[in-house]
């Protein structure tokens, strides 16, 4: 169970106050259900985490790629954080939502020229330059408009980090970033510097995601800081930010045993002063930028189950009305997760099955080894733990299923947050082609 979730009298998973059924029967499955009081207590570690150390300058900029909507960003806006975007869709978001642009940090390693010409007019409060591809078009395109921004550069500490190979990022061999170790990221620190229009304000990584350990991030900021000082002595660099990134790892299965946030938090502060101060530097503002340890076990997807089979001797296969296209995880990463009867969450749980996505696509496996009530069978009520992240952010239209509706639970009140797709939805952008719609039938 995660945050407010319990289970009422009949037997029913809630969440907030609300009973699951309810949820279901007023707007459908599957959909996501947010904990928002699960969401702010989350921040809040981080918060209470950075606060301890009273002359360190931090931000936490909510990492939008693990949820982004309209009612998310407005929810991170009263939190008071900052926010990382990645594309011209999230920053638009962003903006929609009514964020300060000062407060939004833009990332990427394909900016287009679009998406930047819309992070200079919003006037944002940092690009994070990620290649020298973009670190000449950035200048051109503040030279043409005779605009400042502050950047900040991306690097990769070389620190493989111990999760699936690919949500790794840190490591040397990476689309992402300017090397530390063969000397690139020294010559874009000297080429932003030289810069007339560019602020280069500090240098960021991100060595991968869902990691369990506090160890990679120290050797990171290790690494990082051994180069600053370098850069200082020969140049002249004087780092106002030092960027950490996000990453940290939550629970999905119980086999997951997280740190607590502010084990990840104290790691970095007290890394990063102990390093600054044996190189007597001046101590940088550090940020973060946590997507899934903020909104991950806050989401719950729930399902209705439909069609089941049994292979005797094989296994019991039991289909949900969503899978792969609400969450990719499963199939992309062979992610784990766990699942409960939300309307027998009494019945004890002593039946493996297959818990089955409606794509067509073997791999549409959610859960392969789920323990559910051996009752368990169409028609239940499906609830699938953490899926708060990267579950509808991924999600895809694959065999032209639309988009489930998203609901945020606080206080006994359920809000509607993003509406369910129709099918009208799914052919909106769609053209007919006019000379086939002219043909003569055959
Ligand atoms: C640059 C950057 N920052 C932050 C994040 C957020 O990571 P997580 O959701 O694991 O905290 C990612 C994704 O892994 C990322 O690539
Ligand atoms: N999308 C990934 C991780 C994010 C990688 C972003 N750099 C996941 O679901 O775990």
């Amino acid at each position: 169970m995660y945050g407010t979730q319990a289970i009422n009298e009949k037997g029913h998973l809630c969440i907030g106050g609300v009973d699951t059924t309810d949820l279901a029967k007023e707007f459908g499955t599957p959909l996501y259900v947010y904990d928002t009081a699960l969401i702010k207590d989350k921040i809040n570690q981080f918060k209470e985490a950075f606060s301890q150390f009273e002359h360190v300058e931090w931000q936490v900029a909510y990492a939008s790629k693990a949820f982004s909507t309209i009612a998310m960003i407005q929810l991170i806006d009263e939190q008071g954080l900052s926010l990382d975007v990645v594309s011209g869709g999230e920053l638009y978001t962003a903006l929609k939502a009514g964020l300060s642009p000062d407060r939004i940090h833009f990332h990427g390693n394909n900016k287009s020229v679009s998406e930047l010409a819309m992070a200079l007019d919003a006037k944002i409060g940092a690009v994070i330059v990620d290649n020298f591809y973009e670190l000449d078009l950035l200048e051109t395109m503040c030279a043409e408009r005779n605009q400042e921004i502050a950047v900040l550069l991306r690097v990769t500490p070389g620190v493989e980090a111990h999760t699936h190979e690919f949500i790794m990022t840190g490591q040397d061999d990476s689309k992402f970033g300017f090397n530390l170790d063969d000397g690139m990221a020294e010559r874009a620190v000297k080429q932003a510097l030289s810069s007339p229009h560019l602020d280069l304000k500090g240098i960021h990584s991100h060595i991968g995601s869902q990691i369990f350990e506090t160890e990679g991030f120290a050797r990171a900021i290790k690494i990082m800081v051994g180069h600053i000082e370098a850069w200082h002595r020969n140049f002249g660099f004087q780092l106002e930010v030092l960027n950490v990134g996000g990453g940290f790892g939550i629970r999905y299965t119980d086999s997951d045993r997280p740190l607590p946030i502010k084990r990840y938090v104290e790691t970095i502060v007290r890394t990063a002063q102990d390093e600054i101060a044996r190189l007597n530097l001046h101590m940088p503002a550090l940020w973060v930028e946590p997507g899934r340890s903020i909104v991950g076990e806050a989401g719950t997807t729930l399902y209705t189950s439909g069609a089941f089979k049994t292979i005797p001797g094989i296994r019991k296969y039991l289909s949900v009305d969503g899978g792969m296209s609400d969450n990719i995880r499963p199939s992309l990463y062979q992610a784990q997760y766990k699942a409960i009867c939300a309307n027998k969450a009494l019945d004890s749980a002593d039946t493996q099955m297959a818990l089955a996505g409606k794509c067509c696509e073997s791999g549409d496996i959610l859960i392969k080894e789920a323990v559910l009530p051996e009752s368990c069978s169409s028609g239940d009520l499906i609830a699938v733990f953490s899926t708060g992240a990267y579950g509808y952010s991924m999600a895809s239209h694959y065999n032209r299923i639309p988009n489930a509706a998203v609901v945020f639970i606080e206080d006994g009140e359920a809000a509607l947050a993003v509406r369910r797709e129709t099918y009208d939805d799914l052919i909106r952008q769609d053209v007919a082609l006019e000379k086939l719609s002219q043909r003569d039938s055959y």
